[in-house]
């Protein structure tokens, strides 16, 4: 609606820059939300009914009762704190052609680009360097970009990889240019295009190869050879790694690898500025991972660039369209743009999915579904990467040689300049200061991206989601199931950070931003809970069946229908969500499947591992997700294999629920085909055969399969003998109480 006012705003003749529009799916989302929300009272009800109002026949029926009722609460909870996203859900458009039409390339605003790398062994230094070659050939005024590298890893190797990187890109943007190319991922664009025969197109690949053949070497060696020390400059650089310089202990390092006022390409066109930034780490200091990385690297920018706007970007996630920051001007040129907006986010999407996405690694809801409904209210959260800041809004009260609205006058590679980025980016520099509380990227929680957009809409800040049909970045996924639950554990934990702390989404959400906003920030905040419903329903009903014992309502009782119709419900909205936005039938399978896989794992494990650590047993951190694969394992991906290989604790609880729904359900249909009785076509059995369906490649992998991705033998011994344990558990409560249902 912005767009429309902007219309009126100029003279008709101005063309115009963006628009947005309510999706048409709002009124039913309303409806339905409000006749689904008389399905969870009516269910409620029925709980404390049968909780509070019916004389209590025993110990076992009350247990099993308020396990259910506090599962259902949880479940009640997560739904309506997800109606937020459906209630006022918006599409937006932009018009970045229209752009150069009223604006001149002087108008548009200096960008400062971040990208992360922390550890060369987990995130290939080429991989990197894609990514900044990648963002380095924006269709945007070089002159006007600069780029940072924070390398948290403090490694040689990175610094390598960027100066061979500077030199090709001396290359790579002048190509690009000329035969206006739109991939501009040198990677992705050489994998693409096996057949071009241009002497010119062969000879830059030629180069890149020799880049990618320099960099892969001097990494598998672990040291820079001293053939590739070639002149005095990078002998000076490669000289900071002295001998007591470890990743987690050691100076800071500030090369400006290419300097804009100096560095041209091949076609005399002035290059971007590149500048590879490892910060002081101290043993002694607490370093805050990414979320100190960007602090870092928003201050050294202050003193070098001071650009106006700021792009965060994770080094697995290239740009995968070189028009993206002429997007974000159609907004930040616009005079009626709002003064309060922080930050443009864009959607993180990947490549490399295999064809049903088996991991459900595209996280549709959370990174593209969602969003658009909270672009609605105030605005979506922060995803990490690809988000355009402003840099007013992450610079609170700041001292005056880092204030946000000066003027960088002095050349970058002067030694004053110089050294006041090495004092901003020493370790000690944060202390007694606003760093991470008032100013910059928040601290506290592990999903420093989230928090520290839940701050910052607290604050009063809005921001809004861009979603262009092309994407804009695309990023890596985890291809082995354990790193995939391992980030989804960290997340976990992250979220239970901001819950359990004087920043609470509700609590202090609720008076500083309003209801609709802190109820969205608090569904990904208790986001965890979701381990409880699918933990219970994964094993009571299943071993109350097996004792021959059935607590749902039975199919002759009303309160069946209830439960089919919040099941149907859900389920179906889920599902149309889904294939509306563009998705298949087999992705919202696999999605739903790795929801109830979450609530047996990284759900069960992040509430458990974030318990222990508030009492002070174990401290994980932030471990980065690898993104190196082995052949074998990338090949079983592809073919849509479910990896799970290592034996991992977290497998434990999954196998279990696998092997009792697989013999609950067997018991009862056993039953059924005996007796024939309808009556026993139970609830219970419609469940544990749908998990069971879900379970398939769990029993494929515990049984038939012999590659290295198969189950852990470990884990299938454990989990049988806990099995076991859990059903005699079982059957002598059961026979020693006799529950009553109503
Ligand atoms: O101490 C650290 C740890 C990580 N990183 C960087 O942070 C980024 C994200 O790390 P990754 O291991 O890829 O984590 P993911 O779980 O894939 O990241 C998601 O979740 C994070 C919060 O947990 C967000 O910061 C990310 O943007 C979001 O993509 C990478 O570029 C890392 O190099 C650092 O710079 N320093
Ligand atoms: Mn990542």
């Amino acid at each position: 609606m912005e767009g429309r006012r902007l219309r009126r705003g100029f003279t008709t003749n101005v063309p115009q820059l963006h628009l947005s529009e309510p999706l048409r799916r709002t009124a039913f989302n309303r409806l339905f939300a409000v006749v689904y929300f008389s399905a969870v009272l009516a269910l409620l009800y029925r709980h404390v009914r049968n909780l509070f109002l019916c004389p209590i026949t025993n110990l076992l029926s009350f247990s099993i009762t308020s396990s259910l009722f506090i599962s259902d609460l949880a479940l009640a909870f997560m739904w309506a704190s997800a109606q937020t996203f459906r209630i006022s859900p918006i599409r937006r458009k932009e018009f970045p052609e229209n752009l150069k039409r009223i604006f001149k390339d002087e108008d548009f605003l200096g960008l400062d680009v971040f990208i992360c790398t922390a550890d060369p062994y987990k995130e290939p230094p080429m991989n990197v360097v894609n990514t900044a070659l990648s963002l380095m050939a924006y269709d945007y005024p070089t002159e006007k970009i600069s780029i940072y590298v924070s390398d948290d890893g403090g490694s040689a190797l990175t610094l390598f990889a960027f100066m061979e990187a500077a030199k090709f890109a001396s290359h790579w943007l002048p190509f690009c240019r000329e035969h206006n190319i739109m991939q501009r991922s040198p990677k992705v664009f050489f994998e693409a295009n096996h057949h071009s025969s241009s002497p010119h197109y062969e000879k830059i690949k030629m180069m890149y190869k020799e880049m990618k053949g320099k960099v892969e070497h001097v990494v598998d060696k672990g040291e820079i050879m001293d053939e590739y020390i070639t002149d005095d400059q990078r002998r000076q650089a490669f000289n900071q790694w002295t001998n007591g310089f470890t990743p987690a202990d050691h100076p800071t390092v500030i090369e400006v690898i290419l300097d804009k006022s100096q560095d041209k390409d091949i076609s005399g066109h002035v290059l971007p500025n590149l500048i590879y930034v490892s910060r002081q780490k101290s043993k002694t200091s607490p370093h805050h991972f990414k979320a100190g990385a960007l602090n870092a690297l928003l201050r050294v920018s202050a003193v070098m660039t001071n650009a106006p706007i700021i792009l965060t970007q994770d080094c697995d996630m290239y740009s995968n369209d070189p028009q993206t920051p002429l997007r974000v001007l159609c907004y930040l040129l616009d005079p009626e743009t709002k003064s309060n907006l922080a930050f443009i986010q864009f959607p993180q999407r990947f490549h490399g999915l295999n064809r049903d996405d088996i991991y459900h690694s595209e996280y549709k809801r959370l990174f593209q579904i969602n969003p658009m409904g909270l672009d609605g209210l105030k605005g979506p959260n922060y995803l990490g990467s690809g988000c355009f800041f402003r840099r007013q809004a992450l610079f609170g009260p700041v001292p005056p040689e880092l204030d946000p609205d000066r003027v960088v006058n002095r050349p970058i590679k002067s030694q004053e300049i110089l050294s006041l980025a090495h004092n901003v980016a020493g370790c000690n520099y944060e202390d007694r200061t606003n760093w991470g509380s008032k100013s910059g990227i928040r601290y506290g929680s592990l999903v420093e991206d989230f928090f520290t957009s839940f701050r910052l809409h607290c604050e009063g800040w809005e921001s809004m989601f861009c979603n262009p049909e092309r994407a804009a970045f695309l990023g890596d996924v985890p291809i082995a199931l354990f790193d995939f639950l391992s980030q989804c554990k960290r997340w976990c934990i992250g979220a239970f950070e901001i819950t359990f702390s004087k920043y609470n989404t509700l609590i202090f959400g609720s008076q500083s931003m309003g209801v609709l906003t802190s109820l969205a920030y608090s569904h990904y905040a208790c986001w965890p809970i979701w381990c409880v419903p699918v933990t219970i329903y994964s094993f009571l009903p299943q071993l109350a069946l097996l004792n021959q014992v059935t607590f749902f309502p039975k199919m002759s009782e009303p309160w069946f229908f209830l439960y089919v119709f919040l099941f149907l419900g859900a389920y179906g909205q889920d599902f149309l969500e889904f294939v509306l936005a563009g998705s298949t039938v087999r992705r919202w399978w696999n999605a739903q499947r790795m929801w109830m896989i979450g609530g047996l794992t990284c759900f069960l494990f992040g509430s458990v591992e974030y318990l222990l650590k508030s009492v002070g047993i174990s401290t994980q951190g932030f471990s980065v997700t690898s993104k190196v694969v082995d052949d074998a394992q990338s090949k079983r991906y592809g073919e849509g294999s479910y990896e799970f290989g290592v034996p991992s604790p977290m497998f434990v609880p999954l196998t279990m629920a696998a092997t009792i729904n697989l013999f609950a359900f067997v018991f009862g249909s056993t039953r059924f085909l005996k007796d024939g009785n309808k009556e026993s076509l139970s609830l219970e059995m419609v469940l544990s055969g749908l998990i069971v369906l879900n379970c398939l490649p769990i029993y494929r992998a515990m049984a038939l399969r012999n590659d290295a991705g198969r189950m852990a033998t470990e884990v299938t011994v454990i989990s049988a003998f806990v099995s076991v344990t859990l059903y005699y558990a079982s059957s002598l409560c059961f026979s020693s109480n006799n529950p009553e249902f109503k």
